[in-house]
C-alpha cells in the first residue's frame, strides 16, 4: 500500500450511511439483537506482510471454523489485494496472488474500507509495518469507524499531537485502537497497565527489560563467564532470529526502548502531575550503544551489522569492566511516576538480581510497582520479540473485538 498525499477526513456518521450518531447506534442495537440470525462480520485489512505480518496472516487463517473474520485486503508497499466480499486466499496462495496484484494508494483503500463499515459489519485495519506514513493514517481511519490494531510503535511514541488525534478520533467514532504488541510483543503489558489504571490502582514505577533484542544480546554477551561471544556476533544472531527492528540500529540506539517507555508513559494519567508527557520518544533520555564511528553514517542494515565488528574490542572492555565488579550488563528502562523520571540506560546488575539471573532468549521482564502491588511488584516475563509472539499479541487484540 503506497501512502502519498494527506488522507481524507470523512464525516463519521455519514460514512456509515446514517445521518446521526443516534440513528447509527439504534441500528446497531437492532442488529445485535438479531445476531443469531445474521452473525456480525468482522472484515480485516492487513497492511505489511513481513515477518510479523506473514505470521499474523497464518494465525488468522488457521483460526478454528467458523472463522469470525474475513480478510478483505492485503497490502505490501507495492501491491494490494482487495475484495469487499473477502479474499479467496489460503496460507499457500496469498503470497503469489499478492505479488501479481496492482498497487492501490492508501487513500483509495481507506475509501473502499470506509464503505464496508455498517452496523452489521466491523472493519479492522491491521498495520504490521513500521511505517510513519501508515501510522499517520490512523486518525482518519478511526474517524471512518474503522478499528486499528497494530504492533507498530510509531503513532503512539512519536509526535504527541498524532497520539492525541488518535484518542480523539477513537472517542468520537467509537472505533477502537489496540496496540498490545507495541510493548513486550504478545506479553499482556498494555492491557495490564490499562487494567491497573482503570481499576483505580496508583502506578508508582514501571521498570524492566523492554527490548527482546537487547535482552538476547546481553543475556548471551554478558552471562557472567570470562570472555564469551563477540558483541557483533550476538547482534547478528538477534537479527537472524527476527528480534530486531527492520534496521537493527533502531534497537542499538535505544530508540526502540524509548518508544516503549513513551507509550507506557502516555497511558499513565498521574505522570502528568510530575512531568509533561514525552513529546516524543526523542525526549526520553536514552543511552545509545552505537559506536561513535558509526553514529553519523547512513548504512544499510547489512552494512551496519558488518561494520559493528570493528568495535567488538570496545564492547569486550565494557563486559570485563562489569565483571570485575561482579556485575552483568543489562539494558533497562524505567517510568518512575513518583520521581517523574522516564529513561533508558545500560546498567550493571549484581549476578543475583532478577534482571541478571532470570532472563534467557529474548525475554522481557516488566515490573509494575503500584499502590496495590507493594512492596512486591506485579511481574510479567517472557519472550518479548519474534514473529510468533508478536503476531499472537496482534491476534489477541483482534479477538478482543469479538
Ligand atoms: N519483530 C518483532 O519481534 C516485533 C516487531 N514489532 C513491530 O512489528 C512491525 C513489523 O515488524 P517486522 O515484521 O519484524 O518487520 P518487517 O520489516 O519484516 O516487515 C514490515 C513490512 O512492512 C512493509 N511495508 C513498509 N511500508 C509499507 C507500506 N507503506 N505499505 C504496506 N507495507 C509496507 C514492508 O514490506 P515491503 O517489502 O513491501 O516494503 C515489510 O515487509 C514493526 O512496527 C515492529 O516494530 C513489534 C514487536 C516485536
Ligand atoms: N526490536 C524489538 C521488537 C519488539 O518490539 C525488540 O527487540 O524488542
Ligand atoms: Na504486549
Amino acid at each position: 500500500m503506497s501512502s502519498s498525499s494527506a488522507p481524507p477526513q470523512p464525516e463519521p456518521c455519514l460514512q456509515y450511511g446514517y445521518a446521526t450518531r443516534a440513528e447509527f447506534e439504534a441500528a446497531k442495537t437492532q442488529t445485535t439483537s438479531t445476531s443469531s440470525v445474521s452473525p456480525r462480520v468482522i472484515s480485516v485489512a492487513v497492511t505489511g506482510v513481513g515477518l510479523v505480518g506473514s505470521e499474523f496472516i497464518s494465525q488468522l487463517l488457521s483460526l478454528a471454523s467458523p472463522n469470525p473474520f474475513r480478510i478483505v485486503a492485503l497490502s505490501s508497499s507495492k501491491h494490494t489485494l482487495f475484495s469487499p466480499q473477502g479474499l479467496k486466499i489460503t496460507a499457500e496462495s496469498w503470497k503469489d496472488l499478492l505479488t501479481k496484484a496492482p498497487a492501490k494508494s492508501s487513500e483509495e483503500l481507506h475509501q473502499e474500507l470506509a464503505k464496508l463499515v455498517k452496523p452489521s459489519q466491523d472493519v479492522v485495519f491491521v498495520d504490521n509495518t513500521s511505517s510513519e506514513n501508515i501510522a499517520s493514517l490512523y486518525p482518519p481511519l478511526l474517524s471512518s469507524g474503522i478499528h486499528v490494531i497494530t504492533p507498530n510503535k510509531k503513532a503512539f511514541s512519536g509526535d504527541l499531537g498524532l497520539f492525541e488525534r488518535i484518542l480523539a478520533a477513537s472517542a468520537e467514532s467509537g472505533a477502537k485502537f489496540l496496540n498490545e504488541s507495541t510493548v513486550g510483543a504478545g506479553l499482556p503489558v498494555i492491557s495490564t497497565l490499562k487494567d491497573l489504571v482503570a481499576t483505580g490502582d496508583k502506578v508508582r514505577k514501571i521498570e524492566g527489560v523492554f527490548s527482546g533484542t537487547m535482552s538476547y544480546i546481553f543475556n548471551n554477551f554478558s552471562s557472567g563467564e570470562q570472555g564469551g561471544p563477540s558483541f557483533s556476533s550476538v547482534v547478528r544472531i538477534a537479527r537472524e532470529k527476527g528480534y530486531t527492528e527492520p534496521h537493527p540500529a533502531d534497537d542499538l540506539t535505544g530508540s526502540d526502548v524509548a518508544r516503549k517507555l513513551a507509550i507506557l508513559a502516555r497511558f499513565i494519567p498521574s505522570l502528568k502531575e510530575k512531568v509533561p508527557l514525552p513529546a516524543g520518544y526523542q525526549s526520553v533520555p536514552t543511552t545509545s550503544l552505537i559506536p561513535s564511528g558509526l553514529a553519523s553514517l547512513t548504512l544499510s542494515a547489512d552494512d551496519f551489522v558488518s561494520r559493528l565488528a570493528e568495535y567488538d574490542v570496545e564492547f569486550d572492555q565494557k563486559r570485563s569492566d562489569a565483571l570485575k565488579e561482579g556485575a552483568l550488563l543489562r539494558y533497562v528502562g524505567v517510568v518512575d511516576v513518583e520521581e517523574g523520571i522516564v529513561k533508558a540506560d545500560l546498567q550493571k546488575y549484581p549476578k543475583n538480581h532478577p534482571f541478571a539471573t532470570s532472563l534467557g532468549g529474548s525475554d522481557n521482564i516488566i515490573m509494575f510497582h503500584t499502590e496495590r502491588y507493594s512492596p512486591r511488584p506485579l511481574i510479567i516475563q517472557g519472550a518479548g520479540a519474534g514473529a510468533a509472539v508478536t503476531a499472537m499479541g496482534v491476534m489477541s487484540d483482534l479477538l478482543k473485538l469479538l
